[in-house]
């Protein structure tokens, strides 16, 4: 069975967290203590890193800072679309309110650097996953989210960008809202997605 445990060895507690993982919406107070928060962005800068260039950045939002970046939000999607209604603007800013923390992603590429700027933004992408599976071994609940107009000159402003850098998201990081759905999560057809290659062709994953 996916995610169940064989025995108390640690590597298996480790397969066991990776494999049990599920994105939690519901989230309440309270957020991630300071420690908390360490551990998370301890994990972040743990990701594979090409380099070792750190292109990525984080941007904790909670309380008051929320405010701002919901405002920040809206902006960037009537700065994308006049013709959103007033409705919609307040439903992009609400995105702010759904978590007691947000950690906001900014991929932020070194350009100097001689590694091509996609495997930095992939590095900087592994630090959301990061910070989702160490959220899970906490027992907070977290979900990585984004907006379709996530980018505007407020938006740059508040995350004080560069020009070169881009928001990837945030992951909202709380406490579970609910009782955690204990459902398996659906087996995925390796086959699928998986093939292995041999001397003479290229053939399905196959045990
Ligand atoms: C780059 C990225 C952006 C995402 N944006 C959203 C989002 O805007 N809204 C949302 O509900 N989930 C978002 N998700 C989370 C996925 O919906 C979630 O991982 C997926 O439903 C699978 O659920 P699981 O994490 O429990 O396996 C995002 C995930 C990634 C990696």
């Amino acid at each position: 069975m996916i995610g169940t445990r064989d025995s108390n060895d640690p590597k298996d507690l480790v397969r066991h967290i990776i494999l049990t993982r599920r994105s939690v919406s519901a989230l309440t107070e309270p957020g991630p203590s300071p420690e908390q928060l360490t551990t998370l962005l301890r994990a972040a800068v743990s990701v594979p890193d090409h380099g070792q260039l750190r292109p990525y950045r984080f941007v904790v939002v909670r309380g008051n800072g929320r405010d701002r970046f919901g405002d920040a939000l809206a902006a960037a999607a009537a700065e994308q679309r006049s013709d959103l209604s007033p409705a919609v603007l307040e439903k992009v800013k609400r995105k702010a309110f759904v978590a007691p923390t947000l950690i906001a992603l900014i991929a932020s590429p070194r350009a100097s650097a001689n590694i091509p700027e996609w495997e930095q933004v992939a590095a900087a992408s592994c630090t959301g996953y990061a910070i989702l599976l160490t959220a899970h071994t906490l027992g907070l609940g977290a979900i990585w989210k984004t907006s379709p107009y996530s980018d505007g000159a407020d938006l740059r402003s508040l995350l004080a960008m560069a020009p070169n850098e881009r928001l990837l998201g945030w992951v909202n990081v709380g406490r579970p809202a609910r009782p955690l759905d204990s459902e398996e999560r659906p087996d995925i057809d390796l086959k699928a997605v998986a093939a292995v290659l041999d001397e003479k062709t290229i053939l399905p994953f196959e045990l």
